[in-house]
């Protein structure tokens, strides 16, 4: 018996198509974003891969993802769960900031601490200030960070995994996951066991899925997935990795 989760970043959003660090700003899907989570769709179905159940985070480049693809696979009508438990790591004072311009400031050293290390988070960000969520009725209540590292991204979303994902893969459903960048490498780090300096060279491309088959204890029996777009997979990576660049 094994499981299928399918993990699914976001499109490309408004603000990946002009280079800003975005974290929780709540940015729309660019147009190609919107083609790029349709074809997603697509690739499920025309790989027989049924998502029964959907979740995502409370942002809406992963809600309009989500729906954009369901609706391609048709699979539009299947039950949904949301939760900032699986929202992009909170990039702190740099949500807003240009990334190019970051690393020019900065030198890459620090650049790439900040954007791709296990346990250095950038700068906090001022409360009320233009690109912070602190009165954001979405998470009241909740105990909503100033700025994540990777690791502190894994520490918010393991309880909704345990929580939520895991009993729905238990019960023998195809789980689709729509999140972020670096939501899906916290959960790939728990999946793989991806070791701490690993997991900085491990970058997520916008919009194709990544399918899973896990064994009963939940460990991958490929490890790392499989793309369903393989070609395409890697030349987005290469993207990624050279944003700022
Ligand atoms: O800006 C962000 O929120 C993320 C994802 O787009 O960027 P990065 O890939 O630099 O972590």
């Amino acid at each position: 018996m094994t499981y299928t989760l399918v993990l699914l970043r976001h499109g490309e959003s408004e603000w990946n198509a002009k280079n800003l660090f975005t974290g929780w700003v709540d940015v729309a899907l660019s147009e190609k974003g919107v083609e790029e989570a349709r074809r997603g769709g697509r690739l499920l179905a025309e790989n027989g891969i049924l998502p029964d159940v959907v979740h995502t985070s409370l942002l809406r480049r992963a809600i309009t993802t989500a729906n954009l693809a369901l609706d391609a696979a048709d699979r539009h009508w299947i039950e949904t769960k949301r939760s900032w438990r699986l929202n992009e790591r909170h990039y702190g004072a740099l949500q807003g900031k240009d990334k190019k311009q970051t690393l020019e400031t900065y030198g890459e050293e620090q650049f790439m601490l900040w954007r791709r290390s296990y346990d250095v988070p950038p700068p906090d960000i001022e409360l009320g200030s233009e690109f912070s969520q602190d009165s954001d009725a979405r998470y009241a209540g909740e105990p909503i960070p100033r700025a994540e590292a990777l690791a502190q991204v894994l520490d918010r979303a393991l309880p909704y995994w345990d929580g939520e994902v895991v009993p729905d893969l238990k019960a023998g459903r195809t789980v689709l996951v729509a999140a972020h960048g670096n939501s899906l490498r916290a959960i790939i780090k728990h999946l793989d066991g991806v070791d701490d300096a690993t997991i900085a060279g491990l970058n997520v491309p916008t919009g194709i899925p990544l399918v899973y088959e896990l064994d009963e204890n939940l460990a991958p029996v490929t490890p790392g997935g499989t793309y369903l777009d393989a070609d395409a997979a890697a030349a987005a990576i290469a993207a990624v990795a050279n944003q700022g660049r």
